[in-house]
C-alpha cells in the first residue's frame, strides 16, 4: 500500500472503512514478520525513507531548506533515507545526528553510510531562531521511544517547536507515546503531519495524540497489517460503519419502528440537560421521546421549543413494561435524585445509557455497582458514558490517570462493571467488556462546551431504539455508541471545521440532524 491520508480534519478528510490499530507491542510483532519477508536488507527501511521524502514534499514550503532531525535508532535511519532520497533530487538539506554514527542498528548505520556517500550535507549546528525550514523531518524517535527526552534530542525537539516551517513526524512525533498519545517528559515536538509507518498507533488518535501528531498520514509498508493473524489493538471507526446505522428510511416504516426513548434527568435547576438530551433523541429519530424529569415538582410539563417531546410525571417510568420496552437514558443533570431510582432502573431497564450523575451515584455505592454487574447475567445491556473525571470516580483514580491512558481505562472499566464504556474526550474511546475496542476520529475541542455530552448520550440512545434486537446486544450497543460518538463529532467539525469556541447546543442537534441526510 502506498501513501494513505487517514485523518486531514481541516479538509474533513476521515477514513471510510475501519482501521486497525496496533499498540507497541503488537507493531514490534509486525515489524518483526515484516523485516523477515524482507528480499534484502534495509528493504522496509527504504520503502519508509522514500515515503517520508515523497510526504515531505508535499506538506513542505516550495523554498528553503529541509532539516532532518534524526536519532539514535532506526527512526533516524528512515530520516536519513528520506535526507538522501531529497538530496538526490536537488532539494537543499540539511541532516542533524543526534548521537554517534558507530552506535547506529545496522539498518540506520548502513543509510547513515549511503547518506554520506551520496554527498548529503551533515551540520552539526542549528540555525538560530527566528528561522523558518521549508519543512523540519522529525526522525528522532519513533516505537522504540521509551523515556522522556533529554540533552540533544530536546535540545533539538525544541528547536523544531519554535522554528516556523512545517515539521513532519516520522512513525510519531518524538516524545510522544505511541500507546497512550501521551507526552513522555516536558519536551514533545509538534508536527503539522505525522506519517506512521507499517502500523497505524492507538496514540495518534486519542489523548494529546491528536494535538501532537497534527494531519495523519500512513503507509503499511506493504506489510498489509489489516491480514495479520494477531487482533487488532483497537478500530478507528470509519464513516461507513457509523452510517450504517442510520439506514434510509422506508415507505413502509412509522413510529414504532424506531422505537421508545425515556430520558429520566434533570432534577432541579437542571432541566436543562434533560432537555437537551430528549431534544437530540427526537433528531436522532426515536420514535416517541418521553421525559421524566427528576424532580417533584417539575418546572415544565411541555417543552415549547419541541412540543413533541412527551412530559410524563416524575414516576411515570415504574408503570410496567416502560422500561423493559424502551431504551432509558438516565443521569443527565441528574443531581442527587437519581440515587433514588437507580436500582429500579438498573433492575428493569433493557437498554439503558447511564451518563453524568447517574455515574456519580454508581461510583459513590458498591450496591449499584453490584447491581449494574449483574445486568449482564440477565441479559440487560449498558451504555456508560463517562468523561475523564466521572470515570475516574468509577476507577477510583485521578483524572489525569485516565488520561495518560484512556484505553487501557476503558477496557478496564468495561471488564469491572461488565458494561459498554464510551470513554469521552478528544479520541472517544468506546470498549466492551469483550475486551473489543473502537476509537473515535471525529469531533474537536469546539465540543468541550456545556451541554454536548447531554446530546450525545440522547442521540446514542435514539439510535439504539432503532436497532432491532440481535443475537449479540452487547456488540450491537458499542456499534451504537462508536456510530453516535462519530456523529456527534462529523457534526461539530461541519457546524464549525476550525473551531475557534464552542459548537454551541442547537447547532450541534441541527448539524446531527442535518448529517443524517449527509452520507451516500
Ligand atoms: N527496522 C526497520 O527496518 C524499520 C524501522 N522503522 C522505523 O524504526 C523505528 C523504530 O526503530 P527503533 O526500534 O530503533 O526505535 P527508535 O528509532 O525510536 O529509537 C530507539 C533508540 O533510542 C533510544 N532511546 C529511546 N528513548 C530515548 C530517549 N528519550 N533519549 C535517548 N535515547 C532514547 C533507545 O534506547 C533506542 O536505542 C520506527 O518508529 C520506524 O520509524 C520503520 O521504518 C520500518 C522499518
Ligand atoms: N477536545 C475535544 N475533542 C473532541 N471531543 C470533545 C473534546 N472535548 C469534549 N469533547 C466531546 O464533547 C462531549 C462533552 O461531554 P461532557 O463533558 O459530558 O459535557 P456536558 O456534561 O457539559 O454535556 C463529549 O462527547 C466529548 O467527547
Ligand atoms: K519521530
Amino acid at each position: 500500500m502506498a501513501l494513505l491520508p487517514v485523518l486531514a480534519p481541516a479538509r474533513l478528510h476521515l477514513p471510510g472503512r475501519a482501521l486497525p490499530v496496533h499498540d507497541t507491542a503488537a507493531s514490534r510483532q509486525i515489524e518483526a514478520r515484516a523485516l523477515q519477508a524482507q528480499t534484502e536488507a534495509g528493504q522496509l527501511m527504504a520503502r519508509a525513507g522514500l515515503a517520508v521524502a515523497r510526504l515531505a514534499l508535499t506538506l513542505g514550503r516550495p523554498e528553503g531548506t529541509f532539516w532532518v532531525l534524526c536519532g539514535p535508532g532506526n527512526n533516524g535511519g528512515d530520516g536519513l533515507v528520506a535526507a538522501r532520497w531529497l538530496h538526490r533530487q536537488g532539494h537543499a538539506v540539511r541532516v542533524i545526528l543526534a548521537g554517534s554514527p558507530e552506535q547506529l542498528p545496522a539498518d540506520a548505520r548502513q543509510a547513515f553510510i549511503d547518506a554520506q556517500a551520496a554527498g548529503v550535507p551533515f551540520a552539526e549546528a542549528l540555525p538560530p531562531h527566528p528561522f523558518r525550514a521549508r519543512a523540519v523531518i522529525d526522525a528522532l524517535l519513533g516505537l522504540g521511544q521509551t523515556r522522556p527526552l533529554e540533552g540533544r534530542l530536546a535540545e533539538l525537539a525544541r528547536w523544531s517547536n519554535e522554528q516556523t516551517g512545517p515539521v513532519l513526524s516520522v512513525d510519531l512525533p518524538s516524545g510522544m507515546n505511541g500507546d497512550t498519545g501521551q507526552p513522555t517528559g516536558d519536551v514533545t515536538v509538534r508536527a503539522q503531519a505525522t506519517l506512521s509507518l507499517l502500523t497505524l498507533k492507538p496514540g495518534l488518535f486519542t489523548g494529546q495524540g491528536r494535538d501532537l501528531a497534527g494531519a495523519l498520514w500512513w503507509d503499511d509498508l506493504g506489510a498489509h497489517p489489516n491480514q495479520e493473524p494477531g487482533p487488532a489493538t483497537a478500530w478507528i471507526t470509519g464513516e461507513e460503519d457509523a452510517r450504517s446505522l442510520y439506514p434510509p428510511r422506508q415507505h413502509g416504516q412509522h413510529k414504532g419502528s424506531f422505537g421508545d426513548l425515556w430520558v429520566l434527568a434533570g432534577a432541579r435547576g437542571m432541566t436543562g440537560a434533560a432537555l437537551l438530551a430528549g431534544r437530540s433523541g427526537l433528531a436522532g429519530g426515536a420514535g416517541r421521546v418521553y421525559v421524566s424529569l427528576l424532580d417533584q415538582h417539575p418546572p415544565l410539563d411541555c417543552d415549547p421549543v419541541h412540543p413533541e417531546l412527551m412530559f410524563r410525571r416524575p414516576d411515570a417510568w415504574q408503570a410496567p413494561d416502560v422500561l423493559e420496552s424502551a431504551t432509558v437514558v438516565c443521569g443527565c443533570g441528574g443531581g442527587d435524585a437519581v440515587r433514588l431510582l437507580l436500582p429500579e432502573v438498573l433492575a428493569r431497564a433493557r437498554r439503558l445509557v447511564l451518563d453524568a450523575d447517574g455515574l456519580n451515584a454508581v461510583a459513590a455505592d458498591g450496591g449499584l455497582q453490584d447491581a449494574l454487574r449483574a445486568r449482564a447475567d440477565r441479559g440487560l445491556v449498558t451504555v456508560l458514558t463517562p468523561h475523564p473525571l466521572e470515570a475516574a470516580r468509577l476507577a477510583g483514580r485521578s483524572s489525569s490517570a485516565i488520561q495518560a491512558d484512556r484505553i487501557a481505562h476503558a477496557r478496564a472499566l468495561a471488564a469491572q462493571l461488565r458494561a459498554v464504556v464510551l470513554l469521552k474526550g478528544s479520541g472517544t474511546v468506546v470498549a466492551t467488556p469483550m475486551d473489543s475496542c473502537w476509537i473515535n476520529p471525529t469531533g474537536h475541542g469546539g465540543l468541550a462546551c456545556p451541554g454536548s455530552g447531554d446530546i450525545l448520550a440522547g442521540w446514542l440512545g435514539a439510535t439504539w431504539s432503532a436497532q432491532p434486537a440481535s443475537g449479540d446486544a452487547v456488540t450491537d450497543a458499542a456499534r451504537v455508541a462508536a456510530a453516535s460518538a462519530w456523529l456527534h463529532g462529523r457534526a461539530a467539525m461541519q457546524a464549525q471545521p476550525r473551531p475557534h469556541g464552542p459548537v454551541l447546543a442547537d447547532t450541534l442537534i441541527a448539524a446531527m440532524a442535518g448529517q443524517l441526510n449527509a452520507g451516500a
